[in-house]
């Protein structure tokens, strides 16, 4: 586990045996772990009196009567029970976090949009106030759906605690380093790392070195999964055992405090005296995880042509639609390119999924000026794009070698739905305004000769 201090530092126990800093490796698996010896019952989930003078409680993340191979839940042993730390709830406005259905009248959302990144703030944001949404998909009272985020994030919360009824959290950092602590455990993250936050779970963030500012992926639907590999086999892509789920950790802490609950698009505050990460054990399979993508191995072509992106896909969350994500989140890392009499960057199309994607760091093939670290695109739901004029001219006339993408890290965001833009992606966040100039120059070159390339 990270060194730093936290403002109230989780106790745990040592860490066990086959943990790594902190976490326990796999996707999806039945985890145990207790931060207290004897504190986890065992051969049971509700014994008349829980060690320690627990109180037992099952999260379930898919419905009771979910297909077994789906269904996900977590028992927790904790010091006191959440209900205890519900009280009246009070509505609050986080004005820059929106919910879809949210379609601006005065915004067009069809086009091809490219930001420069949204700059730090001078004032102090938390996770709360710090989060701007740039797109939303779907509808999050029908549990489809999604929307993208930018957070931008200088100050820890303290004693302040949130947890979305909404969506599951995706989040992708850029610059700085963050802390979630958990009710089921600590996790870190930093740059070129993800981490997945369950619905219902709750949590403070901490800035673990500032300013910070990432992408966030909110998943109103199915959760996201490891997308089958078909006759790729057993390996490659994202691994199960590269995802690490943080070990049990609580804190025994009285203070006034609140939490924030996301429900239904809307904010709402309640205040309680304590901690409500005070999980002294639990087990399930129902949890957080985090991901390092440099683990993530692609797979390509090693012959000829350029491949459809979904080849690298980290995870998917499935829509009900066989095949048809609601999103999938796809990571463009370094590699080799090495295919023959081809045009390697990605070819000019137009999809029927709204493509939404963001730079991490370094310069992404098709587009080598101008979609910057930091940055967003937009390509919609059935609106054309590709190379530009430059990465178009280069790659045609490129001497075909074995050559290495080095310096590169971008992500998409693609969901079946189509994306509509906030009043602040619209006016607030750098738009590019002439980013549909770079397609501008591409010349006609047919004249009718045969032969002619
Ligand atoms: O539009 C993009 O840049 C993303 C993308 C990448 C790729 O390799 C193939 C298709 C595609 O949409
Ligand atoms: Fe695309």
């Amino acid at each position: 586990m990270n060194k730093d201090v936290a403002p109230h530092a989780l106790k745990s126990a040592a860490t066990p045996v086959g943990t790594h800093e902190g976490y326990m490796p796999g996707f999806g698996n039945d985890f145990e772990t207790e931060a207290l010896p004897g504190a986890l019952p065992q051969g049971m989930n509700s014994p008349q009196k829980v060690n320690y003078g627990l109180y037992g409680e099952q999260l379930s993340g898919t419905a009771f009567t979910a297909p077994s191979h789906q269904n996900e839940r977590t028992w927790c042993y904790r010091i006191r029970p959440s209900v205890k730390h519900t009280h009246r709830f009070e509505k609050i406005d986080l004005p820059y976090w929106k919910s879809a259905p949210h379609v601006d009248p005065d915004v067009v959302s069809l086009g091809q949009y490219r930001w420069d990144p949204v700059p730090h703030s001078e004032g102090k944001l938390t996770w709360l106030t710090g989060m701007r949404t740039m797109t939303t998909a779907g509808d999050v009272n029908t549990q489809v759906g999604m929307a993208s985020h930018i957070y931008l994030v200088t100050d820890s919360m303290v004693d302040a605690y949130f947890y979305s009824a909404d969506s599951e959290l995706l989040v992708v950092p850029q610059e700085g380093r963050l802390r979630f602590a958990t009710e089921l455990g600590v996790i870190d993250i930093e740059p070129q790392e993800i981490a997945i936050i369950p619905r219902g779970l709750v949590y403070r963030v901490e800035v673990l070195e500032g300013p910070c500012r990432g992408f966030v992926c909110e998943n109103y639907g199915q959760k996201f999964d490891l997308p089958g590999r078909g006759p790729i086999g057993a390996n490659c892509m994202a691994n199960r055992r590269d995802f690490k789920t943080p070990i049990a950790a609580f804190e025994d802490r009285d203070a006034p405090s609140t939490v924030t609950v996301k429900w239904a698009g809307q904010f709402h505050e309640t205040k309680i005296g304590h901690s409500p990460l005070d999980v002294v054990a639990w087990h399930g399979n129902y949890a957080p995880c985090k991901y390092d993508l440099r683990t993530y191995c692609p797979v390509g072509a090693i012959l000829f042509d350029h491949p459809d992106p979904s080849i690298f896909t980290v995870l998917t969350a499935p829509s009900g639609v066989e095949g048809t994500a609601n999103i999938d989140f796809v990571l463009f890392r370094d590699r080799w390119m090495v295919a023959e009499d081809t045009f390697r960057p990605p070819w000019y199309h137009k999809n029927v999924m709204s493509e939404l994607m963001g730079n991490i760091f370094g310069i992404y093939d098709a587009k080598p000026k101008g979609f910057v670290p930091g940055g967003m695109s937009l390509h919609n739901m059935m609106l054309p794009h590709g190379p530009d004029k430059n990465a178009f001219e280069g790659a045609s006339n490129a001497e075909l070698e074995a050559e290495k993408l080095e310096n590169t890290m971008s992500f998409m965001f693609e969901t079946r739905f189509p994306q509509h833009l906030t009043a602040f992606a619209a006016r607030e966040a750098p738009l590019q305004d002439d980013y549909i100039d770079c397609w501008t120059d591409l010349e006609k070159k047919f004249d009718g000769t045969p032969g002619k390339k």
